[in-house]
């Protein structure tokens, strides 16, 4: 069971903004998190993978208590060990795509499976600025699996892939996923890009 209550006064300019998020899911389960621009989507993100300190809450993933403020517990991101989607992709310009999963994962077999999934086993030599946009956001996706984490946390993952590219990598998650048990939580500005996906929703915002 994941079990998130967490809070937090955002600074949006010169106003602030109440961030107050709970969420309760089980565990391989798949939450698509919706709202408006601004509201606090990706803070709520980073709070759960311990890249921004709530003031407030608990985060607890399968028993395990990730954060807890009124016992003083927060655990390094490190220890943590979310896989993180991030907007940008976060790449790194010196690493080849292969050298990407290999960083952090060891399991050859896992990893020419992985880039089977995301289309990019011919480019498995290449650095970053010879990926196309989509490419780099398959790279960024595939990285973010490879350690096989207990939780993935997905910022806008999709937004870079056509139509059938993104139809494409979705069914491949979803079997992928189902086999491995994930829980996953997805920020999205479409709805329906997840209608096959996500089991759960979650609102952030007025
Ligand atoms: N560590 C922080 N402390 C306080 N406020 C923050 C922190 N990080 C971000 N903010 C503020 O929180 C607000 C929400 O930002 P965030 O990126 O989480 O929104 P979002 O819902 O993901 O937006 P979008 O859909 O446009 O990506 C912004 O105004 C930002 O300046």
């Amino acid at each position: 069971m994941i079990d998130i209550s967490i809070n937090k006064t955002l600074k949006a300019g010169h106003h602030q903004l109440p961030l107050d998020v709970k969420l309760q899911a089980e565990v391989g389960s798949v939450t698509a998190i919706h709202g408006p621009s601004g509201a606090g989507k990706t803070t709520f993100l980073k709070m759960v993978a311990g890249l921004v300190a709530p003031a407030s809450g608990h985060i607890k993933i399968n028993q395990e208590v990730w954060f807890d403020a009124s016992i003083g517990i927060n655990l390094t991101p490190q220890q943590r060990r979310a896989g993180f989607v991030f907007q940008n992709y976060a790449l790194f310009p010196n690493m080849t795509v292969r050298q990407h999963l290999s960083y952090a994962c060891n399991d050859i077999a896992w990893i020419d499976e992985l880039l089977q999934i995301g289309g990019l086993l011919h480019l498995q030599n290449s650095k970053p600025e010879y990926l196309s946009g989509g490419q780099q956001q398959r790279l960024a996706i595939l990285r973010a699996i490879s350690i096989k984490p207990k939780l993935l946390l997905m910022d806008e993952p999709f937004s870079a892939l056509d139509a059938k590219m993104k139809q494409e990598v979705i069914t491949a998650l979803k079997q992928l996923w189902k086999r491995q048990g994930s829980t996953v939580f997805i920020v999205t500005h479409y709805k329906e890009e997840l209608k096959d996906l996500a089991s759960n929703e979650l609102w952030i915002g007025a």
